[in-house]
């Protein structure tokens, strides 16, 4: 797998051995290793405990309240180590692959996942979380995450049976193409066109311009058979906008393009490792024919004779796919910010540095206030996403079973929900895991850490799915004010409300949080609407334009108020395990008044409280700080993630860092030669022709 030198020594991870350096020149830490045996020794010391020793809660049941129930417990536990223990889902070398390496690994790790899904017989709920802690980016989510619900949202019955049980047996592999080269985010933008030919009762899919091509479909690069394709429908000489359609791209035999089908990968991305073991792929049509009855059905069809039909039913079902996946990402938020915080106050509770006094041990960097004010509103925010993220699922299975029943009153809140959430938990996130890496300090940079394969991994959440920008723009669109709206309704309240809190623990209140942040929200909301108007006093679409960005704000600070209150929820339901409540208050407010210390300009530009009243809030956030501190630990370790799944030397369990950091470092292909490929090419040379002139001299 890694290159060695031809004119090199070869060295199997041996400490020190470089020919140009004597023994006496070792660091003392290797004077004294008896190599790895040592290292394994050492590794079997708990450095966290005294940390554990500290919890003021039962961790076991925090563990419940984080995955929801004790089955979610169990279940994710029992995956999380059959991943862990099965050599086929190692990780630890995936940043040292070349390009086609990873990507051959990742087709082996899936179809490993799906040997392992099928022999042990396991539940779509069990078959989820196995490919969720093999952690690599396949084509395997496209297909399961967005080809298999294209068609059960937007297939008629005849066409689910027909294609779903291919799906399901990986007969075929789909993937989802709808951005191409020249649009992403104006959907209605899109240039492939699927012409009715009624002649031979086909579509005509054909890429017209270079910018039609689709660019970016996981999976479409060199994996999948077949693909959703969103292109133009146009019939009887009429264009009908974006549509769905089953396309075939490659044989079933030999996996080669179907005739007028040209596709590949369209080539490295951000990072090591990380998004690169997905295929995003670029695909072109000529003229290529399809059945009718590959145009998915459900929401509008086009007779045999080329008639379009539509049916009673909102147009934007069409999105119902990405609505779905953007619930999913706000539940994906949570998992991955969670991994960076463990990481992060994990190492922080081992790293020390200074205040040493009279040779005594130097202070652990947890203890900086500095440390805490970084670390634990991140904390709190991957509590906070969570339980967000699980109200968001229960609002998209309302919605599901709503339109079941023809009922679409709740369509736009599921959009504008799924839609603002995932723009504000996914930025918090990607943020959140590089302020971890520099939490980590200098070691936060090796690949080793887990944290840059993470953040490149994750940012581009920020994009896909909705670009983050685009997707809170949607929430400004000013409706009814129902659901998490409802507070639009207190208007008149709410405009002219003043915040009672005399001192830092009225802060404490939950109603004093909620009428600030509603307030906030309101009043923002209300700015923007009078700001619109006076600014175009012909068109609205004018004056939206023109405040977007107050817009923008407007529509985050709405978003945080939703967050603030389902935790505020969460935390009011009857919750069992010792001192869990009480954990999971503090969190609360932590989450609460960082948000509230950070926009403060927000709540005092709208009057929602005085600068007094945010300094008591920020008094009373370092009280909760210092709450927070002796429990951070145990903390991060309800979140129950295995060594294998965090990936990262500085986040282990046992928190024996340093000899882990050290172990790793071997490893490195680099350290495979003593001497380095490329020695005598151009070190020596350089070298000697520096010594022969000062010889000269
Ligand atoms: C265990 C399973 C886990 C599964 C997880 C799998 C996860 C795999 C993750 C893999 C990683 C990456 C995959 C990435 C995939 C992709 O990126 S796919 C491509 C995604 N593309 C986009 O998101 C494009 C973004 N653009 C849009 O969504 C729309 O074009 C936009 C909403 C911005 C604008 O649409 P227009 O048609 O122009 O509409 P507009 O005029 O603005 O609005 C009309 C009207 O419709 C309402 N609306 C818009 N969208 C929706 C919706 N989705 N649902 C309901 N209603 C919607 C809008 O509010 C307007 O309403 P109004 O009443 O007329 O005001
Ligand atoms: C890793 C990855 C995986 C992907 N997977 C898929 C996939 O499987 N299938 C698929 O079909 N697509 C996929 N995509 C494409 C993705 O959905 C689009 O890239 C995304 O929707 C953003 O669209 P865009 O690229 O057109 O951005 P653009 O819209 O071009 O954005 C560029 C900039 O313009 C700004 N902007 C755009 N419009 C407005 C506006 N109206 N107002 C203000 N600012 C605006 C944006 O904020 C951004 O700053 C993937 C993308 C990535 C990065």
């Amino acid at each position: 797998m890694w290159r060695g030198g031809s004119n090199t020594r070869t060295c199997k991870r041996r400490f020190f051995s470089s020919p140009t350096r004597s023994r006496h020149h070792r660091p003392p830490y290797m004077l004294h290793s008896r190599g790895s045996q040592h290292l394994k020794a050492m590794a079997e010391v708990d450095h966290l405990a005294a940390e554990r020793a500290t919890a003021r809660f039962d961790v076991e049941e925090m563990k419940v309240a984080w995955a929801g129930s004790r089955h979610a417990v169990h279940v994710a536990d029992r995956m999380a180590r059959l991943v862990a223990s099965d050599p086929v889902f190692r990780k630890d070398n995936r940043t040292m692959l070349s390009r086609k390496e990873l990507f051959k690994d990742t087709l082996r790790k899936a179809a490993h996942a799906w040997k392992r899904i099928v022999e042990l017989r396991l539940t779509e709920e069990e078959a989820d979380l196995l490919r969720q802690y093999v952690d690599q980016p396949g084509y395997v989510d496209l297909h399961w995450g967005m080809f298999v619900p294209a068609i059960k949202g937007q297939g008629t019955e005849e066409q689910q049976h027909k294609w779903l049980p291919l799906a399901y047996k990986f007969q075929i592999i789909g993937c989802y193409a709808q951005t191409e080269l020249g649009h992403g985010s104006n959907v209605q933008g899109l240039e492939t066109t699927a012409t009715f030919d009624p002649k031979t009762d086909e579509f005509v899919i054909h890429s017209p311009t270079l910018t039609s091509s689709k660019w970016w479909p996981g999976g479409l690069g060199k994996a999948s058979t077949h693909a959703v394709v969103y292109a133009r429908l146009i019939t009887e000489g009429k264009d009908y906008g974006i549509h769905g359609f089953i396309v075939q791209l490659r044989s079933l035999e030999d996996h080669s393009p179907l005739p007028g089908v040209t596709l590949g990968d369209i080539g490295g991305k951000f990072g090591s490792g990380a998004y690169n073991s997905m295929d995003n792929g670029v695909l072109r049509f000529d003229h290529v024919r399809i059945p009718r009855d590959q145009m998915l059905m459900r929401l509008s069809q086009v007779t045999r004779e080329g008639k379009y039909v539509h049916s009673n039913v909102p147009k934007q079902l069409l999105y119902g796919t990405m609505v779905y996946v953007r619930q999913s990402i706000v539940a994906d938020a949570s998992k991955a910010l969670s991994r960076a915080v463990c990481i992060a106050v994990r190492y922080s509770a081992v790293r020390k540095q200074f205040g040493s006094q009279d040779g005594g041990p130097e202070t652990q960097v947890l203890n900086y206030k500095t440390q805490q004010s970084r670390l634990f509103p991140l904390l709190a925010s991957a509590y906070a996403f969570r339980f967000v993220g699980d109200w968001l699922n229960w609002l998209y299975t309302d919605v599901t079973q709503k339109l079941e029943a023809k009922d679409f009153s709740t369509l736009q809140e599921a959009h504008a929900c799924t839609a603002g959430l995932k723009a504000v938990t996914t930025s918090v996130t990607a943020d959140a895991i590089e302020e971890c890496r520099k939490l980590c300090g200098g070691h936060g940079y090796l690949n080793s850490s887990g944290l840059p394969e993470l953040f490149a991994v994750y940012v581009p959440a920020c994009t896909y799915e909705g670009d983050n920008v685009v997707l809170l723009l949607q929430l400004a669109s000013g409706k009814q004010p129902v659901g998490t709206m409802a507070y639009m309704g207190k208007v008149q309240y709410l405009m002219q409300c003043k915040s009672a809190v005399s001192s830092a623990e009225d802060w404490l209140n939950p109603d004093a949080i909620q009428e600030a942040f509603e307030a906030r929200a309101l009043r923002m909301a209300v700015n923007c609407a009078q700001n619109i108007s006076q600014a175009a006093s012909q068109e609205e679409a004018a004056g939206f334009y023109e405040r977007s960005p107050d817009l923008l704000e407007a529509a985050v600070a709405h978003i945080q108020l939703i967050i603030v209150t389902k935790f505020i929820e969460k935390v009011h339901q009857e919750i069992p395990g010792h001192g869990v409540k009480e954990q999971l208050q503090a969190l609360c407010n932590v989450y609460a008044l960082y948000i509230l210390h950070k926009h403060l300009g927000d709540f005092l530009a709208t009057g929602c409280i005085t600068p007094r009243q945010g300094a008591l809030a920020n008094e009373q956030l370092g009280k909760l700080y210092a709450q927070v501190r002796p429990n951070a630990v145990a903390l991060v370790d309800a979140f129950n993630y295995t060594d294998h799944y965090l990936g990262s030397v500085l986040g282990r369990y046992d928190g024996d860092v340093y000899p882990a950091l050290y172990e790793e470092a071997w490893k490195d292909p680099l350290n495979e030669t003593v001497v380095p490929e490329g020695y005598h090419e151009y070190l020596r040379p350089l070298i000697k022709q520096q010594q022969l002139k000062l010889s000269r001299l």
